[in-house]
């Protein structure tokens, strides 16, 4: 319900919000009805001309809301206006993404600077990222891309690969099949829709290697960056390194007190200083991890390009390595994070790691671009 006040702008009656309400689960026709997608709201956002937007700048993202009452998937996803952009809205633990059906084109459909309008949570749809779903590459499925809130481009994201899964299986006909290749620019990703609904996604080999993450952090004997001191505006942090595709630093506390407790952290102030540290020349993610238990830790991230998120796929399965790695951790976990749990596994047999969890619909609509 607050997701519809949030973009609701004054065409939004109590009329048309009772028939918004009113609507029946079973007749969004993105999704097989379930308890989770229950919440899943059937209308059109349409763009409203720049009447009611203060801001100039963000008329992208002039909203409104209208009942739609003959949408159907292929009509809703199919139309082809110019300047229009038709998007459904997915989260994986309340980290959310703008979909795009970007399949006739390797062009993304969206721009940087387009993307971070529409992903502003004031004056546009509001997300996490932008998640174009495109042809397949060298023999694989598919092809995902994603721009981050800021615009930046980004290798991978795990929340994100798991709504992808869920929206391809809603916009193309699998014939049943559960799996498919996803090129990412961390490599081949494979998602695997469970039978209860989430998704298991095989995440690749994690990279260690410090060059590779990047990370000028000194490293290792074997070239890893393991529990190693760092200083972030003048306080020691012990940190571990890890990129998934892309990079993570992962911490457990700082120096003489690795026993962080999270949610006392002021992440908007610490998080940016680690993002922008010069020892990442490509930024970086952040996870603050607190142990429960050698199978149960609790995360708190700070995204590159995307800030405090409810949380990050890509994060939990670095923060599970980065366990394993300082021996704190054994190789099945379930991370907590703002917005609920991971189910993590870095398997010993293919070194590969293993991410499950929830992918669902919020809403979808069109926006003029
Ligand atoms: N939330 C994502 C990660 C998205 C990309 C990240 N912000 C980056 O720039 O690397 C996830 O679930 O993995």
């Amino acid at each position: 319900m607050s997701i519809a006040a949030a973009i609701a702008s004054p065409p939004l009656t109590s009329s048309n919000l009772r028939s918004l309400f009113s609507r029946s689960p079973s007749s969004f026709p993105l999704t097989t009805p379930s308890k989770s997608s229950s919440s899943a709201l059937q209308f059109t956002l349409t763009p409203t001309p720049l009447l009611r937007n203060p801001n100039p700048q963000f008329s992208a993202s002039a909203i409104s809301v209208s009942a739609h009452e003959t949408l159907s998937q292929t009509s809703f996803l199919d139309r082809r206006e110019t300047g229009v952009l038709h998007f459904v809205k997915y989260h994986g633990l309340g980290n959310d993404f703008i979909m795009v059906n970007n399949l006739d084109s390797m062009e993304p459909k969206v721009t940087p600077e387009q993307a971070v309008r529409l992903c502003d949570r004031n004056f546009g749809i509001g997300a996490d990222g932008v998640i174009f779903a495109m042809p397949g590459w060298s023999g694989t499925d598919y092809t995902m891309r994603i721009f981050n809130s800021d615009g930046s481009e980004p290798e991978m994201c795990g929340n994100g690969v798991r709504c992808f899964a869920k929206f391809i299986s809603d916009l193309s006909n699998l014939n049943g099949r559960q799996s498919f290749t996803v090129h990412t620019g961390a490599g081949l990703i494979i998602p695997e829709i469970q039978d209860d609904g989430k998704v298991k996604v095989d995440m690749g080999e994690p990279v260690l290697k410090a060059s590779d993450i990047p990370t000028k952090i000194p490293s290792n004997e074997d070239q890893s960056v393991v529990r190693t001191k760092i200083e972030v505006d003048g306080v020691n942090w012990n940190v571990t390194c890890v990129s998934m595709g892309n990079p993570h630093c992962v911490t457990f506390g700082r120096e003489g007190d690795e026993n962080l407790v999270v949610d006392e952290l002021n992440l908007a102030d610490i998080g940016p200083k680690f993002e922008h540290h010069k020892l990442f020349p490509a930024r970086t993610n952040t996870e603050f991890v607190q142990v429960f238990s050698r199978s149960h830790l609790k995360m708190r991230v700070w995204e590159r390009g995307a800030g405090a998120t409810l949380a990050c796929g890509t994060g939990a399965c670095a923060v599970v390595v980065a366990a394993i790695l300082e021996g704190r951790s054994e190789r099945n976990c379930t991370v907590d994070l703002p917005g609920g749990p991971l189910e993590i596994e870095w398997r010993e047999k293919d070194n590969h790691v293993y991410m499950t969890g929830p992918a669902e619909v919020v809403f979808y609509g069109s926006v003029e671009l």
